[in-house]
């Protein structure tokens, strides 16, 4: 039996292009018969190791973004809707906590890490709602269907130095593949590691896993 081929899914909830990236690499699992591997990362610290900086702050880009998001929702039918305010909460407030907890996670209830990156992508990406308090974060878990005590434990261990390093490590790991954004798929193809930026770019990564690529919905897909 051939083996599966396996996909690094780097990823940051502070990145609405990460959240369709997400989305669609799940969608094709099993049509594509890969095996994912959740990397929650940082986009703060690939920037800062990079020199690069978030698209949005060139207000052209971010005006296109805005935009461009508005039409992806649509055509992925991913319930994304912008912030109201895009600046406090994306670029000021960010995703630090939220992405050490989901480290906490991916560390001792793996398990959970899909269904609670997915609630904290639904609450700053679709309905505007903070993910930086410590009850912003246990409401995502509790919705992920974490129980309170395991949510509230998983809290607690976000300041600890294997939690962070850990997030370090994975954001280092992203760098060392040539990563400079999120999201950043990184595919194992014949051994050698391919780096595919975004979330636009699947019909090629389809393309080079000798697979086909059926539009958003490959369930619904007739193709
Ligand atoms: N064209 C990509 C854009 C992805 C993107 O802009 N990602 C942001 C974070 S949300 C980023 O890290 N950008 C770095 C860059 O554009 O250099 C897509 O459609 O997914």
């Amino acid at each position: 039996m051939s083996q599966r081929k396996v996909l690094e899914l780097f990823y940051d909830v502070v990145s609405p292009y990460s959240w369709l990236g997400f989305e669609i690499l799940l969608r094709y699992k099993n049509i594509w018969k890969i095996d994912i591997q959740l990397r929650p990362g940082f986009t703060g610290g690939i920037m800062h190791a990079t020199g690069n900086t978030p698209p949005a702050m060139v207000p052209r880009k971010g005006a296109y973004m805005s935009r461009d998001l508005e039409r992806l929702s649509e055509f992925y039918e991913v319930p994304l809707r912008n912030p109201s305010d895009f600046f406090n909460s994306i670029i000021k407030k960010g995703s630090l906590s939220a992405m050490r907890f989901l480290t906490a996670v991916q560390m001792s209830h793996p398990e959970f890490l899909e269904e609670v990156s997915r609630e904290l992508w639904v609450r700053i990406w679709s309905e505007d709602k903070d993910i930086t308090e410590p009850e912003s974060i246990l409401q995502a878990a509790k919705k992920a269907g974490m129980s309170e005590d395991m949510a509230k434990k998983l809290l607690s261990a976000i300041s600890l130095p294997e939690v962070k390093n850990k997030l370090k490590e994975t954001t280092d790991k992203a760098v060392e593949y040539g990563a400079f954004g999120m999201p950043s798929i990184v595919a194992h193809i014949n051994e050698r590691p391919e780096l595919f930026f975004g979330s636009d770019r699947f019909e090629l990564l389809a393309h080079q896993l000798g697979e086909k690529w059926l539009g958003p919905m490959p369930q619904k897909s007739r193709l």
